[in-house]
């Protein structure tokens, strides 16, 4: 074991009891309980010991990864190979939270099989509890169920389906005519009677998500839908404030509340470290740990003149008797 801490030791909920992993049994039995659940993205190691240690339900693997990690304008880019790297980091990350990945676009539209293989990759190489994907339509009901059947669970998500941008248009509200609203509520019915356990509803008014939520029996968990949902999901640099640059301000969607600024913390410690390193106070001695014996050092000066090395030996010798070691570019 490496000198890193394994998340289970550093877990900071109930002292008495260890963390017990989150299980879909888990997640019914919250439900029943009207316990609320609680998701947030995580894409890496870091972010998901991060996620897990703070008692986050649920950890979701997200295709905003091409947006929020790779810096694309949209979900669409990533790969199923480039979610199976995420999904084995955070996999190492976790010890408790209940493992979701998005099925990325491009890896479950064309049939069943196709489907059925990408969700059992998600399993077998990602290391994942259960798949998400997006639904709507007949073609991703078959595909949910397909999944469902190869014993692998499913998460569905209605409302804003940011993988179909290209014949939405845009990263727009959903549900807001009657319309609108009732094929919201077809699409989550007909993906839960399709196996799926739990509903995402994202950026959908309150009531449609109030509605849903009252009609079907597996958990909902809302995005930018208001606060009658079954759980909540944020994205994990949304809620840490993590990009306080004015262009990913732009494109932070209105509903993400901000927990904290760590953005504006990295930027400040990138700056004094800049600072430091420019006046040369970094590193200082506390930062300086490594010594060679004096005894070395006369010898090294000796073999160093030996072969001619004279810059080298010179600064030995400076060393030797006590004068600076600082190089001639800074005269
Ligand atoms: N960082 C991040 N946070 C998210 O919540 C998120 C992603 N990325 N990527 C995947 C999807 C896309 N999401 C988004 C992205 C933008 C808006 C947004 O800006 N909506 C505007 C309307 C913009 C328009 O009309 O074009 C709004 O007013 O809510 C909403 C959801 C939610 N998801
Ligand atoms: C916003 C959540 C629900 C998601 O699908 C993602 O992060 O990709
Ligand atoms: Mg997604």
């Amino acid at each position: 074991m490496a000198s890193i801490q394994p998340a289970d030791t550093v877990y900071s909920g109930p002292q008495s009891a260890p963390p017990r992993r989150v299980t879909l049994r888990t997640i019914r039995q919250m439900y029943a309980k009207n316990e609320p659940l609680s998701m947030v993205t995580a894409y890496d190691y870091p972010s998901a010991v991060h996620v897990d240690t703070a008692g986050i339900d649920i950890l979701l693997v997200g295709d905003s990864v091409a947006m929020v990690v790779h810096g694309h304008d949209t979900t669409l880019p990533v790969t199923m190979d480039d979610m199976l790297v995420h999904c084995k980091a955070v996999s190492r990350g976790a010890r408790r939270a209940f493992l979701v990945a998005d099925l990325p676009f491009g890896s479950y539209e064309t049939s069943a099989q196709q489907a059925v293989q990408s969700a059992v990759r998600m399993m077998k190489e990602g290391l994942m509890d259960a798949v998400k994907l997006e639904g709507g339509g007949g073609a991703r009901e078959a595909a949910a169920r397909a999944i469902v059947g190869a014993g692998v669970a499913v998460m569905g998500h209605v409302g804003l389906m940011p993988q179909s941008i290209s014949v939405l248009g845009g990263f727009r509200p959903h549900g807001q005519s009657a319309t609108e609203a009732v094929r919201v509520l077809r699409e989550a019915k007909a993906l839960q009677d399709a196996g799926c356990f739990a509903m995402v509803l994202e950026c959908v008014p309150p009531l449609i998500a109030a509605a849903a939520t009252r009609e079907l029996s597996i958990p909902t968990i809302g995005i930018g839908a208001g606060p009658h949902c079954s759980g909540q999901v944020l994205v994990y640099h949304d809620l840490l404030g993590m990009m306080q640059h004015p262009h990913y301000v732009k494109v932070t969607p209105k509903f993400c509340k901000q927990y904290a600024s760590v953005g504006t913390v990295i930027q400040e410690a990138l700056q004094s470290y800049r600072d430091e390193v420019a006046a040369r106070t970094f590193p200082g001695p506390k930062h300086t740990p490594y010594t060679i014996p004096d005894r070395e050092v006369h010898q090294m000066e000796r073999i160093l003149r030996e072969e001619g090395l004279d810059a080298a030996a010179d600064c030995v010798e400076d060393q030797l008797h006590g004068r600076r070691l600082t190089h001639i570019g800074e005269e």
